[in-house]
């Protein structure tokens, strides 16, 4: 059930001449401004690192939850640390741990967790690369200027999520108003998202509350637009809403759900950065006011951590004239 999401292979970007980039940009583009998602294949992020990756999650997690709390994140505008299951409301069920690009003061250093932090540093950098041709894809199609997104993050701090999803009873998210991950879209930029093989996620490609899998498929990260991008591109590509929820019976049979990890990378732009949605003639209407990209990801962050109700963290967005 991958039909809605678009499998894009990303090798020809990576090596290709303008010519086969241009293609690939106009593929992924042309996803981005429908469902919102998209499976990249052949990304350059060898499968062998993004396993590795997952394996040191399960490492962390395993800890007890007396050492996990020693990195207890407690502050928004820092957003870097574990989070324990609960504290993105009482009807997710998950625990993570925030890893950033400059600070990670709550991260377990060599003596507690060997090679955790020097692993998840040089993943880092693997996503943030992807994550910028990725945006350049979308320059390149709207005629922005290659570098029109490297412009907005040279100090930008992405963050790289891991998450768990602890094993639980399929009924208790099958309870109306519980998932895995309720129902909501990114808040920044874009998100590149690995998933273990257990799958659950479903995304509402049409935009109209049918949500359908996006199952993993091995070897592809997939890659979604979030609202700042939906605003800075005055609406042209899709911030899409996604939930994880239980996997369908006929992929997994029982009453108790195992465990699933995931990794989000969430890219963010410079905090002055105003978000002001890009018009590309001047008849066109500006569908969306301006926004501070750094006081608009605290008050996201704030959100979701104190306030989270059933909804998730799905936002309202606003629209002017
Ligand atoms: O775990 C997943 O597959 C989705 C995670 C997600 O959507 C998020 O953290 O924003
Ligand atoms: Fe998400």
């Amino acid at each position: 059930m991958t039909d809605a999401i678009p499998i894009v292979s990303f090798e020809r970007f990576l090596t290709g001449n303008r010519a086969d980039q241009q293609r690939v940009a106009q593929q992924v583009y042309n996803a981005f401004s429908t469902v919102g998602f998209i499976y990249l294949k052949d990304h350059g992020i060898p499968q062998q690192r993004v396993d590795e990756i997952f394996a040191l999650a399960k490492t962390f997690f395993d800890l007890p939850l007396s050492e996990k709390l020693n990195y207890k994140l407690s502050e928004a505008r820092v957003n870097q640390g574990y989070t324990p299951d609960g504290a993105e409301g009482i009807n997710d069920h998950k625990e993570c741990y925030e890893h950033r690009r400059f600070t990670n003061t709550l991260c377990p250093d060599e003596t507690h967790l060997p090679d955790f932090k020097t692993k998840l540093d040089t993943f880092y950098g693997q996503c943030l690369s992807l994550a910028m041709d990725v945006l350049k894809c979308l320059a390149m199609v709207l005629g922005l200027g290659d570098d029109f997104f490297t412009h907005v993050t040279k100090h930008a701090d992405p963050q790289m999520r891991l998450i768990h999803y602890p094993p639980l009873k399929r009924r208790v998210i099958e309870e109306q108003g519980h998932a895995r991950i309720m129902p909501h879209t990114d808040f920044g930029l874009c998100t590149l998202l690995f998933q273990d093989g257990i799958g659950g996620l479903e995304i509402d490609p049409y935009h109209d509350g049918k949500f359908v899998p996006a199952p993993p498929v091995p070897g592809t990260v997939l890659v979604n637009i979030a609202e700042l991008l939906t605003r800075y591109t005055n609406g042209r590509v899709k911030s899409t809403k996604h939930r994880v929820v239980a996997p369908s019976l006929d992929k997994y049979v029982g009453d108790v759900l195992p465990a699933r990890f995931s990794i989000p990378f969430f890219v963010h732009p410079d905090p002055e950065t105003m978000i002001d949605p890009i018009v590309l003639s001047s008849a066109e209407q500006r569908l969306y006011e301006p926004v501070n990209a750094g006081e608009w990801r605290i008050w996201n962050t704030t959100k979701d951590y104190h306030l989270n109700g059933a909804e998730g963290k799905g936002v309202e967005v606003e629209t002017v004239g």
